[in-house]
């Protein structure tokens, strides 16, 4: 893990510095995020710490009705006694109330499905949803919801340029398959990646979004990082399959994120069984446990259990989000459920009543 990676940038060691920062960091816990149960530290709102001399230099990392923090923020660490000016930079998607990452330790356990599944079944209870597919290695979220020939536009607006997002079934999209050729691979190297991804994060056109869903590259790489640390991600969704082998890569990935500061909030365990045909037992073709398992170590919330669903496959070739075409399906019931429990956590406004009850676990906003 590069040393960048850290919250909070460590110096030298320096007593005086470590005292300070720890008053710092005290006084911001007593900071409560408005619309959430939890405070900005805990919240991975604040990143980059630094003192120099008597100046705090922090970056804050809020959706965008929550700028008033800045102001609170500064006002708060001015008033320690050794404090002569406290700088918090502003670091927010325009429009974007709240920002979520959709990750999972490694590649095919169904990200993107849980993604996309997710962000209609947002999109039904009435919030306003885009859906960013960084996915650099598997960039299949437009071909999911019937885009995959479409080109991006780029409109002038009074902050420069911007990318302007697709629009599928009400969910806004963009995506780093729009910019490849297809059947081209996306092969960017190091610097690219960063300024290619920093852009789609920083310069795109998305309006006002109750939701911003950002579909992760699998694992913890370069990417995954350099998204983590330029977004205002206020937690992960990690989506695992019930195999006990998945335990490990999960667990890395949840560590990276821990370390950059970012809550997981909760886990979805896809393809959890099968329901038969004649007998409707649920049958487990991947092994079972493997969420429940990793849910108790970790510490983290299960949220769902995805049963495995040709439908859902038919589907993702069609272009259309299972629970927009069938939401009576017991996978729709299940991104119903966590989306009503992401609506109760997140306090979007102007939201319609739930129709569906909150899941037993419901996301808390953090662990
Ligand atoms: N619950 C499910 N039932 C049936 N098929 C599923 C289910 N979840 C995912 N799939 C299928 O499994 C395949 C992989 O899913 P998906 O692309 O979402 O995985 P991923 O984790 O995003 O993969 P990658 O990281 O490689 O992009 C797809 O063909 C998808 O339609």
């Amino acid at each position: 893990m590069p040393s960048h990676s850290s919250p909070f940038h460590r110096a030298a060691a320096d007593p005086q510095a470590d005292t300070r920062k720890a008053e710092v960091i005290a006084r911001l816990q007593d900071i409560q995020a408005p619309t959430l149960p939890n405070n900005l530290v805990n919240l991975g709102m604040v990143r980059n710490l630094q003192i120099v001399d008597d100046y705090v230099y922090l970056r804050l990392y809020v959706g965008t009705h929550q700028r008033h923090l800045q102001q609170q923020v500064q006002q708060t660490l001015t008033a320690l006694p050794w404090c002569k000016k406290a700088y918090a930079q502003l670091c927010t998607i325009p429009g974007v109330r709240t920002t979520l990452a959709v990750s999972s330790g490694k590649g095919g356990v169904g990200k993107s499905t849980t993604a996309v599944n997710l962000a209609a079944a947002l999109t039904r209870s009435g919030a306003k949803v885009g859906l960013l597919d960084a996915d650099i290695y598997g960039p299949n979220v437009p071909h999911m919801l019937g885009l995959g020939q479409s080109s991006v536009q780029v409109v002038e607006t009074d902050s420069g340029q911007r990318f302007l997002p697709l629009d599928a079934h009400g969910i806004k999209l963009m995506s780093v398959g729009l910019l490849a050729e297809q059947d081209h691979p996306l092969a960017w190297r190091g610097p690219v990646m960063h300024k290619i991804l920093t852009q789609f994060l920083q310069e795109v056109e998305w309006g006002d979004l109750d939701y911003l869903l950002i579909d992760l590259p699998p694992g913890t790489g370069d990417a995954q990082i350099t998204i983590m640390q330029e977004s205002p991600i206020c937690g992960v969704i990690m989506v695992t399959t019930p195999q006990q082998v998945a335990v490990a890569d999960v667990r890395r990935s949840v560590a990276m994120f821990r370390q950059v500061g970012v809550p997981v909030l909760g886990l979805v365990e896809n393809m959890s069984y099968l329901l038969c045909g004649h007998c409707g037992n649920p049958t487990p073709i991947f092994g079972s446990g493997g969420g429940a398992q990793i849910a108790r170590d970790l510490q983290v919330p299960l949220w769902g259990q995805v049963p495995l669903d040709p439908r859902i496959c038919a589907l993702a070739d069609a272009g259309v989000p299972l629970p927009l075409q069938l939401p009576d399906a017991s996978v729709s019931q299940v991104f119903a459920q966590i989306a009503a429990g992401l609506n109760g956590t997140f306090g979007q406004a102007a939201m319609p009543e739930p129709t569906l009850a909150a899941p037993k676990s419901a996301p808390p906003g953090t662990h």
